[in-house]
C-alpha cells in the first residue's frame, strides 16, 4: 500500500530537518530511517528465517506481497496454501484516495479487499490476521484537527478522538468479517504503529503462537 500524503506539513518539517543529516558524506541509515523508508514491493518477495517455537526452531517463509493494484494478480499462487494471511490494513489513511484511482478512499479500498479475502472459498482454511496499522499517523492526523466525517460520512458527529475512530474502523473491518464468513473463521485483530519495533515484536510474537496453536490443531485434525 502507499506512503503517507506528502502534502502533511509534519512530513515536510520532518524532512527538512533530517536533510542535512541525510545529505553528509559519512551518514549511514538508522534502524528508524530504514523503518521509515518507502520502497514500493513490486510482485512477491519471499523472506526466510528461523522461529523459536517452545525450544524448536521452525523455518517459515514470509511473502511479502505488493499492495497497489497492479500488483494484486501476482497473489493468488501463494494464498491457498498459506498458513495465514496478514492483512494490513492503513488506518489513518481516511482522507487519502489512491494513486492509480483517485476517487477509491484507500479506506474503502482496504475494505473491499478485505471482503475479498473474507468471501473466498478457498482460503477458509487460511488463519486470518488482521493488523489496523499505522496508528501514530491516525493519532498525528487527529491531534492536527481533522475530521474524519469530512471524508467518511457515515462517521457523522461520533467523537472525533482516536479510541472512537479507530474502534469505529475496526467495528467496519469486525462487520465485513461476520458478513463474508460463512466459514466461522476466527479474526484476530490488532492496532498496529509498525515503526515502533518494540510493540511490533510483542505484536508478532502473540501472532506467531496463534499460528502455531492453529496449525498443531489442524495437524491433530488430520
Ligand atoms: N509512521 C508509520 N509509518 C508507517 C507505518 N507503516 C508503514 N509506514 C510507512 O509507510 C511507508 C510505506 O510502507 P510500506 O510498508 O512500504 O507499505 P506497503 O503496504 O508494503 O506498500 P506496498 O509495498 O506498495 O504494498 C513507509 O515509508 C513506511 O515507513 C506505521 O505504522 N507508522
Ligand atoms: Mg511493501
Amino acid at each position: 500500500m502507499n506512503g503517507p500524503s506528502c502534502t502533511s506539513p509534519t512530513l515536510i518539517s520532518s524532512i527538512l530537518k533530517n536533510i542535512t543529516r541525510v545529505a553528509s558524506p559519512d551518514y549511514v541509515p538508522s534502524i528508524d530511517d530504514i523503518l521509515h523508508a518507502r520502497i514500493q514491493t513490486m510482485g512477491v518477495t519471499e523472506h526466510i528465517f528461523d522461529v523459536n517455537i517452545h525450544g524448536k526452531s521452525v523455518t517459515w517463509h514470509l511473502f511479502d506481497v505488493g499492495g497497489a493494484r497492479g500488483q494484486r494478480h501476482s497473489w493468488v499462487p501463494y494464498f491457498d496454501d498459506a498458513n495465514a494471511i496478514i492483512f494490513v490494513a492503513p488506518v489513518s489513511a481516511f482522507d487519502q484516495y489512491l494513486e492509480e484511482d483517485p476517487r477509491t478512499n484507500r479506506i474503502d479500498d482496504s475494505l473491499q479487499l478485505f471482503m475479498q479475502r473474507c468471501s473466498n472459498a478457498l482460503l477458509k482454511n487460511v488463519r486470518l490476521v488482521l493488523f489496523l496499522n499505522r496508528t501514530d499517523l491516525l493519532k498525528a492526523k487527529l491531534d492536527t484537527g481533522l475530521k474524519v466525517r469530512k471524508y467518511i460520512t457515515s462517521f457523522s458527529d461520533r467523537s472525533n478522538d482516536y479510541e472512537t475512530v479507530v474502534q469505529y474502523f475496526r467495528a467496519h473491518f469486525l462487520q465485513v468479517h461476520r458478513r463474508n464468513n460463512e466459514n466461522r473463521q476466527v479474526l484476530y485483530t490488532h492496532f498496529t504503529s509498525v515503526v515502533d519495533t518494540k510493540a511490533t515484536q510483542r505484536i508478532i510474537g502473540n501472532v506467531r503462537d496463534s499460528i502455531f496453536r492453529g496449525y498443531l490443531q489442524s495437524a491433530a485434525l488430520v
